[in-house]
């Protein structure tokens, strides 16, 4: 109860929404699209913003200020991640990402940092590449699966880089179970979603219990998550012994490690957040400089990035307009603190509400706007704009970012090179509308829509075709 109501630090806690007795700010935590609420709770308390549910105070930082000065500035208490039981009853308590702030999390953080830093990424190139270059074969065969084919690209890129395993185009079985795993996380992660997250003690009680049955869900997901840690893992193994063994990461670093198995089932789980690269289906503009640059005679390459400014914006602003987690990674304080004259207790959930820093008006005029032009100085060059909010803030902050910088880069512009995307027609050839609508929960993914894609020419479609002989 004294966690409930008490601060004892005679200081307010920031301001926000007013409380109910128990159960807080519960009630106005809405199932569908939070960050939209704790948006308009940026306008109507400031960018700092405390509500409560239950016993769980929860803080959001809804400027780049305010993240700034505490996960960066005081990344030594803000670098924690909440206790979430669900998290371990799941079995994602192996993932670097959920871990709390402690010596095992600066052990996989890192390995892993070892293999994502920048000079390792740029060593996943022509691996990226390559797999670039078969989805863009798939949409000259099957344009009309190209959802499949840009999420599967991302799982495929890691799947190579993780495991030097090659994945099938459509229904892999890797992916489907990382996939089907990340689904289950982010149905239990999300404030409110499982009420063993508000009454940890409930994780002890069977599950024949009433408003027990979580605890055969969670079973059903520790299997898949466990599948999903070893399957793959059992895969290198194999191949290692079989001499077969294509060079991986995994092999690389692989002495039968159990970090090494947490860290690339960490890596292999973070391929769904590529999906940004759905986002930018809705936007064409671009190919002239292609066009200018590069010409009409080759795909383009990784060294191409500084000569084509408004593919870099183009990028900017698929980053900013739909964040893929509109609210980062939750982190939580790790002592008692004070900061502009409010009261932030220990083990506070702290939100980085990316959503409202990248839909800042004062920054981003119009932010619902597509706009990749926001990025140019008035005299026409790129500004100096160009730290990704979407990849979160501080010693947390995405590890996995460069090579997703360069996958999200380069299917942006190997599409645009290659393909005229457009409205899709009906049968009268009235064009039809698109209506963005995204995914719910902790990642939001664009959902299914109609278009047309198209090769921009002959000579297009011949360097694609090209690519399968490479
Ligand atoms: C467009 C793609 C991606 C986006 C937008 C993204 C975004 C994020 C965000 C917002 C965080 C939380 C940062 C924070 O706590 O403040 C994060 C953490 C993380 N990401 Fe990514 N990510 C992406 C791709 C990837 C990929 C491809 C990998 C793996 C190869 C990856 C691995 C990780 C890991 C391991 C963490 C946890 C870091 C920690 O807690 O110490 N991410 N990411």
């Amino acid at each position: 109860v004294s966690s409930w109501l008490g601060n004892s630090s005679g200081l307010p806690f920031p301001p926000g929404p007013a409380p109910r007795f128990i159960t807080g700010n519960l009630h106005e935590i809405p199932a569908k699209q939070p960050w939209l609420t704790y948006t308009d709770w940026k306008s109507q308390y400031g960018d700092i913003v405390h509500a409560r549910i239950f016993g769980q105070h929860i803080i959001f930082a809804n400027s780049l200020k305010i993240a700034t000065d505490l996960f960066e500035k005081r990344s030594h208490l803000y670098s924690d991640r909440p206790a979430a039981p669900m998290i371990d009853l799941i079995g994602w308590d192996f993932n670097v990402g959920l871990m709390p702030y402690t010596d095992k999390w600066r052990q996989h953080r890192r390995l892993f940092q070892q293999s994502f830093r920048p000079d390792a990424a740029r060593t996943y190139r022509p691996i990226q590449m390559t797999k670039i270059h078969d989805f863009l074969r798939g949409l000259l065969s099957r344009p009309e699966d190209f959802v499949a084919l840009y999420k599967t690209v991302a799982a495929a890129i890691i799947m190579a880089t993780m495991y030097g395993y090659q994945v099938e185009p459509i229904e892999d079985h890797f992916v489907t179970l990382s996939e089907e795993a990340v689904k289950m996380l982010s149905d239990t992660t999300l404030p409110g979603a499982a009420a063993v997250n508000a009454f940890p003690f409930l994780r002890h009680l069977p599950g024949w219990l009433p408003g027990c049955g979580f605890q055969y869900f969670a079973a059903e997901c520790r299997k898949r998550t466990e599948e999903m840690q070893q399957v793959p893992f059992d895969f290198v193994k194999q191949n290692m012994r079989e001499g077969t063994s294509a060079k991986s990461i995994v092999s690389t670093l692989l002495e039968a490690n159990q970090v090494i198995r947490a860290v690339s089932a960490t890596a292999y789980a973070g391929a769904f957040t590529v999906s940004s690269l759905g986002t930018f289906f809705y936007a064409m503009a671009a190919q002239s400089e292609i066009d200018n640059v590069i010409g009409t005679h080759r795909l383009p390459e990784f060294e191409d990035r500084p000569s084509l400014p408004y593919i870099e914006a183009l990028y900017r602003e698929v980053m900013r307009w739909k964040p893929v987690l509109p609210l980062g990674v939750p982190h939580a304080t790790i002592a008692d603190d004070v900061y502009e004259g409010y009261f932030i207790p220990k083990g506070a959930t702290i939100i980085s509400n990316i959503w409202a820093m990248t839909h800042d008006e004062s920054i981003y005029p119009e932010p619902d706007r597509f706009n990749p032009d926001r990025f140019f100085t008035a005299d026409g060059k790129l500004n100096d704009d160009d730290t990704v909010l979407a990849f979160g803030f501080g010693r947390r902050i995405c590890v996995g970012r460069h090579t997703a910088d360069a996958t999200v880069w380069a299917t942006i512009v190997s599409v645009l090179s290659a393909f005229t995307i457009a409205k899709a027609k009906d049968e009268a050839g009235n064009e039809i509308d698109i209506d963005p609508v995204y995914s719910d929960g902790f990642v939001s993914h664009p959902q299914p829509f109609q278009c047309s894609i198209a090769p921009r020419s002959e000579l297009a479609q011949n360097l694609v075709e090209a690519t399968a002989d490479l």
